[in-house]
């Protein structure tokens, strides 16, 4: 075999040079860069083929291996007599073809698997570096291709029953998915399916036979809708998918094997793996406000692994083919050659790939030319006599080598993590005020407890020493009493004594006994006097004494006092936890809004608007972020509503945070959009808080929300009149003049068109400058916008016409006057329906009126009247526009001046 150039890695037998394909190690097989933070750190398969991990690999050559069967039991007795058409060089990788007994052709792979070669090893080279980059998030496929009977069934499917070395890629892939993955954070599910004559049938639902193939036409992606989808947890599980699907798998018997796969089966694993990013780049419009740790930033890395055991691509006339099989022989065919065709014209760098030309290609746009990394086994057979299904085999594996994918990760928000974290984290909040609470209110008792033990011993001590005191002086002054009735009796004794011994008469005059006795007793008497007055001013020094106490206990000087001073501290601090909880609950429901919107946003292939809830399809403009976000966030704010308090959120849209206020304000606009919550805003004073903040605030989201939310409460007609007394027109104006934001806008054209549809605030509406602003907004030109403008132009006509109808006004119109014919005019055909059809109702209530005439008719606006009457859509307004032109004799005569019928 002589040496000699390369062609498509086929070594010549001759010495023809040609473009050399024998690759450097930097060609060979990379592992693509390793995930960001947070994700296991993948370790390199060793038995990869070959080549470390480049971190900047994003290229991703299609990988190809050849593995030869062994020779079956017909073969060992046909082909006795001649070698094997290939000769293999695993060491090199390469493999020879041989041509007839001279001349061979050489063909290097990424590996060459002899017959020998075990189902470990195989699946080790050829597929783990898939599954490990499919585990980093990378999308991946493994796929088989050969002859019939040559061992694709063999080297992807068997499941090892009976013997385990022989389970096939599938059975070891998910084993490896499965070690690796964290059943807490990420999930593992398949889809096991067959392509059968063009038709996707679900192996695991056979019933479900007519499966439509779905291309994302941003990413790419390609799902299959309806197909049956189950979350595998472990492995026995997973195999028994396989059974079941192995059981419904087409098969026949051909020349060729007696157990041919007629169809190509395809096993879809998915993979969602949570990652943790970094947290600066969370997408919320949270600030700082909160106490707690922000959230680190949650990601979900969505990857798919695709095996894909293709039928046999044998020759018809080969395989004995014929009617129903041969039908089935030609489908095959068929894909088979669209894959080729697409491999040929990806290797060629064709500018056209005919992905479209079958379903098999359609389903495998990611794997070839794709952002997935893809390996393909070619197998093949010994068998000289199928050197020519050899020969294809091993040129569609060498084509499919030229295929460079670009491998990519898939990263997504994990709106729904975060929002679990958020959930957590609240209540772990809920948790902790709620024990400061109950603390709070322990101490409080404990504290007043204290108090009146300490003065109710105060009282008992003052008690107690009255007592005694008093005890004291009644023992004194009845010992004196006691001292003085004796002396009384003595003195008498004495007294009748000398009586009897002189027989005289008593004496009582100065200087006698009885005398001397008298003022004895009297100076007792003073003695008593003095003790009395002595107890009187102890006693008012005690009851001062305790005077002081009282006030020095009043004063704060006591240690109950200090306590009390605590106790306030406390409450000041219960009252920050509060708010934070409030604040906390408003960014929960913002979020749990926004993972809504983005998530249908995404299921909507990123059409429409991401953040508004602004429904354009209807004209009345409501300003709801949480409207159509389901019952449970109505729930969210009822609760909130209540929970939390109308007041609390009131007054956070005063906070000096300019987060708190935007999130209060979001708040106040979601239940605004509620009719039931519209009086109890306006009574609690939130209408005053929103003007407020659209007199004060610079912010346009603030603006905007707040604007959206004094729209809603203008639906109704009693706030209409506040808001007008409120000076809610000029504030509204001056937002009209000097917001640019489209959504801005169409909230203040959306208030002040509700206001327009009120009969009394016509005159103080037009006086205070709403119409000019309405006009003013025309600038804008978004539809949405132009069409709010336009009811509200309607709404104004429709109550001036009522006025003029009633009497209550003469006089030209006042959007004549303020100059908003021309823009209806210009409008009256716009091509938007909303729009054109509130100009045409605008224009024929303006027309009613006999004293708008010569200005509508010198403003063009009859010829519109006239196209109104004959071509409207709607029937009542045509009626409406031939009742005002037959009704106006200005209008008739200059029809009949023009000559113009209607
Ligand atoms: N490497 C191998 N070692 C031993 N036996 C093998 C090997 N490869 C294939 N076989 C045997 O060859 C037979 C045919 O294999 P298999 O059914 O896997 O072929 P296939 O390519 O899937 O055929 P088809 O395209 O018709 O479905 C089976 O009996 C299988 O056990």
């Amino acid at each position: 075999m002589a040496t000699g150039a390369y062609r498509n890695g086929a070594q010549k037998g001759s010495t023809k040079s040609d473009r050399p394909v024998m690759r450097s190690s930097s060609s060979k097989f990379r592992v693509p860069p390793s995930p960001s933070q947070g994700s296991t750190v993948r370790r390199s398969s060793s038995a990869s083929y070959g080549g470390a991990r480049n971190d900047n690999g994003v290229p991703g050559r299609v990988r190809v291996a050849v593995r030869l069967r062994p020779r079956n039991s017909e073969e060992m007795v046909a082909d006795a007599d001649f070698a094997d058409c290939v000769e293999l060089q695993p060491e090199l990788k390469r493999l020879k073809l041989r041509k007839n007994n001279w001349d061979l052709d050489t063909y290097e792979f990424d590996e060459v698997f002899t017959d020998f070669a075990s189902q470990k090893r195989v699946y080790e080279v050829v597929a783990k570096p898939v599954v490990e980059s499919v585990l980093d998030g990378y999308n991946g496929t493994v796929m088989a291709y050969g002859q019939t009977g040559t061992g694709k069934t063999f080297t992807l499917g068997r499941l090892g029953d009976e013997d385990t070395s022989d389970r096939g890629i599938m059975v070891r892939s998910m084993e490896d998915i499965l070690a690796d993955i964290s059943p807490e954070t990420d999930s593992i599910s398949v889809s096991y399916l067959q392509l059968y004559m063009e038709t996707l049938q679900d192996l695991l639902n056979p019933a479900n036979d007519n499966i439509p193939i779905v291309e994302d036409p941003r990413t790419g992606d390609v799902s299959l809708h309806g197909a049956t989808v189950v979350e595998v947890r472990d492995q026995q599980s997973f195999v028994e998918l396989l059974r079941i699907g192995e059981t419904h798998r087409i098969a026949a018997n051909t020349k060729l094997n007696t157990e041919s796969s007629r169809s190509h089966a395809i096993l879809m694993v998915n993979v969602k793996r949570s990652v943790v990013g970094n947290e600066d780049t969370i997408p919320s419009e949270n600030g700082d406000a909160s106490l707690l740790d922000k959230p680190s930033k949650p990601l979900v890395r969505k990857s798919k692994l695709i095996v894909v055991d293709l039928a046999g691509s044998e020759r018809i006339q080969k395989s004995g083919s014929e009617g129903h099989t041969l039908e089935e022989a030609k489908s095959i065919n068929l894909s088979l050659s669209a894959l080729g065709k697409c491999i040929n014209a990806l290797a060629e760098n064709s500018p056209h790939i005919p992905i479209r030309d079958s379903k098999l290609t359609r389903l495998l746009r990611d794997s070839f030319g794709g952002t997935a990394r893809t390996s393909l086994i070619v197998t093949i057979g010994p068998s000289p006599r199928h050197r020519g299904e050899t020969s294809s085999t091993i040129l569609f594996g060498q084509r499919a080598m030229k295929v460079e994918n670009m491998l990519k990760i898939k990263e997504e928000f994990d709106y729904k993590s975060l929002s679990r974290k958020l959930e957590i984290q609240l209540d772990k909040l809920i948790a902790e005020n709620e024990r400061q609470q109950k603390a709070f209110e322990d101490d409080v008792e404990r504290i007043n407890l204290e108090a009146q033990n300490r003065v109710s011993e105060v009282e008992r001590n003052f008690a107690d020493a009255l007592e005694k005191e008093r005890l004291k002086c009644q023992m004194d002054y009845m010992e004196s009493v006691k001292q003085l009735e004796q002396k009384l009796v003595l003195n008498q004794q004495r007294h009748e004594h000398s009586s009897f011994m002189d027989g005289k008469s008593s004496d009582v005059g100065p200087g006698t006994p009885v005398a001397i006795e008298l003022s004895e007793v009297k100076k007792l008497l003073e003695n008593e006097t003095n003790v009395r007055k002595a107890v009187e001013k102890e006693l008012e020094f005690l009851q001062s004494q305790l005077g002081q106490y009282t006030q020095a206990e009043a004063g704060g000087d006591t240690e109950v006092s200090k306590l009390y001073k605590i106790l306030e501290d406390e409450a000041l601090q219960k009252r920050k936890l509060e708010e934070e909880v409030v604040i906390l609950r408003s960014q929960l429901l913002q979020l749990n809004f926004e993972a809504d919107q983005m998530r249908r946003y995404l299921e909507n292939g990123g059409s429409g608007n991401t953040f508004s809830a602004l429904d354009s399809s209807t004209s009345q403009v409501r300003y709801s972020p949480l409207k159509d976000t389901g019952n449970s966030h109505k729930a969210s704010v009822t609760s909130l509503f209540e929970e939390v308090g109308l007041h609390k959120i009131l007054s956070l849209l005063e906070s000096d945070d300019a987060n708190v206020r935007i999130h209060a304000v979001k708040v106040v606009a979601n239940l605004a959009a509620e009719e039931t919550n519209q009086k109890r805003i306006v009574e609690a004073g939130g209408l005053s808080s929103l003007l407020m903040l659209l007199r004060r605030f610079e912010d346009e989201t603030v603006r905007r929300v707040a604007a959206g939310a004094i729209a809603n409460l203008a639906m109704n007609e009693a706030n209409q009149e506040l808001i007008m007394v409120q000076g809610g027109i000029s504030l509204l104006s001056v937002t009209a003049s000097d917001a640019e934001d489209p959504q801005t806008l169409r909230m203040v054209a959306g208030a002040i068109a509700n206001l327009c549809g009120n009969d009394k605030l016509q005159m103080r509406l037009r006086s205070e400058g709403g119409i000019k602003a309405l006009l003013g907004i025309v600038r804008c030109g978004h539809p949405d916008v132009l069409s709010q403008i336009a009811r509200g132009i309607a709404n104004f006509a429709k109550c001036e016409s009522r006025a003029s109808t009633q009497e209550n006004r003469s006089g030209r119109s006042f959007l004549i006057e303020d100059g908003a014919l021309q823009w209806i005019v210009q409008n009256a055909n716009n091509e938007a329906a909303p729009i054109r059809r509130h100009i045409e109702l605008a224009l024929c209530h303006l027309a009613q009126h006999e004293v708008n005439a010569k200005d509508m008719i010198s403003g063009g606006a009859l010829w519109e009247l006239v196209r109104i009457s004959r071509d409207c859509s709607r029937e009542d307004i045509r009626n409406l526009a031939r009742r005002s032109l037959n009704s106006s004799p200005t209008f008739k005569a200059e029809l009949r001046r023009l000559r113009i019928e209607y």
